[in-house]
């Protein structure tokens, strides 16, 4: 029999989850930066190129790759010979590793849960709980994956109850374009096949914890039809051309995962969950011996890559900015922006339609009349930093607000002039930004660390309470942003893909 201490696994999901918050898996930096060589799109290269970089910083700085430092998800196997040395269950003890690692002093990280999802959605303030999959193996070990998954990622997660001659690939090239951008390609895509419903989903997600292999399988070649189906959706997903931010270009997936298991005669559960630019696991194995600690990595794994300048950069101040200038900006153009800006998300967002809806109007001190808004909710900041890792959230949950920030106060809106966020907008925001003549502005998702640098001062201004997603002012120095929506409403996620998507079916 092996006993297994408390303080042993405690301590090893601990430092786990510390260890993912900065450093990527070397598959995916490797897989990510053959990617990058390969990118024709500028646009696209140049979001790999941030990515790549933000990657490196964390790896030197030992801070999180993403401000969204994830809701953690554990796979703890337990050896049917092992005996625990514990007062707590296994729920309670990745817990208290996530607790620890999300409240460090050293490196903080972002505390994303919220208490009774259906409201009032409280924030835990401490990360807690994870969602624990737990199974009982042969052996006398207890072997653990921890992730931590974005919720941008998480909510492009689909499933299906296809029928059992239905076609998987159909449903998978129907379904991605769906999905936008919120999920921050190029990543991976983790399908679960067969069992029933709920265990679709979970062999969906654990298929995400296995390291990136596609290359070695294309030199390999397929030969189960797992391997086949891998393969047939890797390169069948990226001729879609959505491409690294949704910008369109050839790499949209760095590998395509699949587990499977037996089904109901009458039954095809099909499960596919994607995991982002900011991809986070690790593995560890307790034998008893005292905690197991993840080998830290050389940051000779780490390629040198710098961003090449785009012509058509445009140093844009923000401090009164005219609307001249806006009108002025076309979709794909690169800003480097300066200036103040307020932040504010889904939380945000609602206290200000009930404020509004109330009558009580905004806090004092708060007037988004000829500002912009960065949809973002930062990690906290520790020893010099003004503010922790801050790249932009999914835009497309907050476009229901188009028309109240951005209609002119005269007409009862907000009179907000621009947004930053990531990924496409919908067509209620493409028109609210249309009639409003207004802007959007896109940040690159998965580059938190490198986005941080650009942020001067940052201040609460409004509804400290929310934590993460109050209202913060920044005050912003070159700010790299691409032009997502201009003023007429045209947008590089509908044009980005289309064009990628036939320029790489003409250069089959
Ligand atoms: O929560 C965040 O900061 C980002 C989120 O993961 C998203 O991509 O929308």
């Amino acid at each position: 029999m092996t006993a297994i201490q408390k303080a042993d696994f405690i301590d090893s999901v601990e430092a786990a989850l510390q260890y993912i918050s900065y450093y990527h898996p070397k598959d995916f930096i490797d897989s990510l930066h053959a990617a990058y060589q390969r990118e024709q799109n500028p646009a696209a290269k140049d979001a790999m190129a941030q990515m790549l970089i933000n990657s490196r910083m964390c790896a030197e700085g030992k801070r999180p790759i993403c401000q969204d430092t994830g809701i953690v998800t554990a796979f703890v196997k337990i050896g049917m010979e092992v005996q625990w040395d514990t007062d707590l269950t296994i729920q309670e003890m990745v817990d208290e590793g996530v607790r620890r690692a999300y409240q460090s002093e050293d490196n903080p990280l972002r505390a994303s849960i919220v208490k009774n999802p259906i409201g009032p959605r409280v924030n835990t303030k401490d990360n807690t709980p994870a969602v624990v999959h737990v199974e009982m193996v042969p052996g006398n070990t207890v072997d653990v994956t921890v992730a931590a998954k974005g919720g941008g990622s998480e909510n492009k997660s689909k499933f299906v109850m296809l029928n059992p001659n239905d076609s998987i690939v159909d449903w998978v090239l129907k379904t991605v374009p769906t999905m936008g951008a919120g999920w921050c390609p190029p990543g991976m895509l983790g399908l679960g096949i067969g069992g029933t419903a709920e265990k679709a989903m979970v062999m969906a997600k654990e298929s995400l914890m296995d390291p990136i292999d596609m290359h070695e399988l294309l030199e390999k070649g397929a030969e189960t039809p797992v391997e086949k189906l891998r393969v047939e959706l890797f390169e069948k997903v990226n001729e879609l051309g959505i491409g690294a931010q949704g910008l369109g270009g050839l790499t949209t997936v760095l590998d395509i995962k699949i587990n499977d298991c037996p089904t109901h005669a009458a039954s095809l559960p099909v499960a596919m969950i994607p995991n982002c630019a900011a991809t986070r696991h690790a593995h560890f194995v307790l034998d008893g011996s005292g905690p197991s600690f993840v080998e830290p990595p050389s940051l000779d794994d780490w390629p040198v890559v710098t961003q090449e300048a785009s012509e058509s950069v445009k140093k844009v101040n923000l401090d009164g900015i005219t609307q001249a200038e806006i009108e002025s900006w076309n979709p794909g153009d690169t800003l480097l922006l300066s200036g103040k800006i307020l932040t504010g998300r889904d939380a945000a967002h609602k206290k200000i339609k009930d404020l509004i809806e109330s009558g009580e109007g905004l806090p004092e001190g708060v007037d988004f009349e000829n500002r912009f808004i960065y949809y973002v909710g930062p990690v906290d900041p520790v020893r010099d930093e003004v503010v922790g890792p801050a790249g932009p959230t999914t835009s497309t949950r907050m476009d229901k607000y188009s028309d109240m920030m951005l209609n002119s106060k005269d007409t009862g809106g907000m009179g907000l002039m621009g947004m930053i966020g990531k990924a496409e907008r919908g067509d209620v925001a493409l028109a609210a930004i249309k009639r409003n003549k207004s802007v959007y502005l896109m940040a690159v998702g998965g580059a938190a660390y490198l986005v941080s640098k650009a942020i001067k001062q940052s201040k609460v201004v409004a509804f400290e309470e929310l934590g993460m997603e109050a209202i913060y002012e920044f005050e912003v120095k070159d700010m790299p942003v691409t032009v997502a929506v201009d003023s007429m409403g045209e947008s590089v996620h509908k044009t980005g893909p289309a064009l990628w998507k036939v320029k790489i079916q003409e250069a089959k």
